[in-house]
């Protein structure tokens, strides 16, 4: 079933260019320059309920302001939305209380309270039942392990457990959308793992359809099998995650590990040479040929260690990017 359907989304935003002085700021007085900045051009796309998908896209790609749209902040240039058929910018009720939008640089916290304080405001917010309001918290507040500092200022928290404590405010009235902008933003590898382990057994339990935007390629490896990719504000690809390589990197990597010192040279008519050192050289060789090219290494050279691995999808998706420049 189809729950967020997006036709031809436009935003351009208009602003007015202001040089550096006092004398260009009278100037500007009078006379002002307009600009504008086409931050996301005729996107579309449908994504179906209980789907996790993945926003990617270089920094300045038109993210945020396509996030921004779906979730009502913004009105577009051009375009439709219809998300469980309601058109985002009008905002209703029964939209707001459907949906929720967590923005990793934003908080919807107070933060001179404990969390605890902003949740009850939520609940009297949403008109949430005190039976609903509390079996949705103790769940979520499991979990999520952060019992132990519900009733602390937020301000005194570390980033982890203020973003576990947002994941709680934005999910408490349980909505069927969750737009997730940079959710894992500047934590450290730990809180990263538990925000992506929650997230995952969120979505598996309870099918609220998410879109995330990261610029972790763990989180997106490990949460979406779709992504969809923008750039300069258009999209160029929709499509599977395990896909991007295929299509976009023909070649494996092979890191090979001597016993004895060899010559770059050796290596050369093998495939495009990475990393060379006498001892340990690393490979790119096409996919066709990395089978006999193994094959070969382990029968004709000193090998002491030789693994094969995809390059890594962030490589397949910078290339991605490129390709999106080029065409435009
Ligand atoms: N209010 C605004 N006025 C003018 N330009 C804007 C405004 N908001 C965003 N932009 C521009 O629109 C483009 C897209 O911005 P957006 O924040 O959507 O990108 P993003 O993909 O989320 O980037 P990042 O990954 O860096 O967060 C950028 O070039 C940005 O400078």
């Amino acid at each position: 079933m189809t729950l967020i359907s997006v036709q031809n989304l436009t935003k351009h935003f208009e602003y007015y260019e202001k040089e550096q002085g006092l004398k260009s700021s009278f100037r500007n007085l009078i006379h002002r320059k307009k600009m504008v900045k086409a931050a996301v051009e005729q996107v579309s796309f449908e994504i179906k309920k209980g789907e996790m998908v993945a926003f990617l896209g270089p920094n300045g790609a038109g993210k945020t302001t396509t996030l921004k749209m779906l979730s009502g902040i913004l009105h577009p240039s051009e375009g439709a939305a219809s998300i469980m058929g309601f058109t985002p910018w009008e905002r209703k009720n029964e939209f707001k209380k459907a949906m929720s939008i967590v923005m990793g640089q934003k908080s919807q916290l107070w933060w001179d309270l404990p969390a605890i304080d902003s949740f009850y405001l939520l609940k009297n917010i949403y008109d949430l039942s005190d039976e609903n309001y509390n079996n949705t918290l103790n769940e979520l507040v499991e979990l999520l392990d952060v019992k132990h500092v519900l009733n602390i200022q937020v301000r005194r928290l570390s980033l982890g457990e203020r973003m576990k404590l947002e994941l709680i405010a934005a999910l408490l009235h349980s909505p069927k959308v969750l737009f997730l902008d940079e959710p894992t933003i500047g934590l450290d590898f730990i809180s990263q793992k538990n925000i992506r382990e929650f997230l995952k057994k969120y979505n598996r339990d309870t099918k609220t359809t998410i879109i995330l935007t990261s610029h972790y390629m763990k989180d997106i490896e490990d949460l979406c099998d779709r992504s969809i990719i923008i750039n300069k504000g258009k999209l160029i690809y929709d499509g599977k995650i395990s896909e991007i390589q295929s299509a976009f990197q023909r070649k494996k990597r092979m890191k090979i590990s001597l016993s004895e010192l060899l010559a770059r040279e050796q290596f050369e008519k093998l495939g495009s040479i990475k990393e060379y050192n006498g001892y340990d050289v690393v490979l790119e060789v096409e996919n066709e040929r990395f089978k006999e090219i193994a094959h070969l290494v382990l029968e004709q050279y000193p090998v002491q260690d030789l693994t094969i691995e995809d390059i890594p999808l962030e490589e397949g998706i910078s290339l991605m990017y490129q390709k999106g420049e080029q065409d435009q």
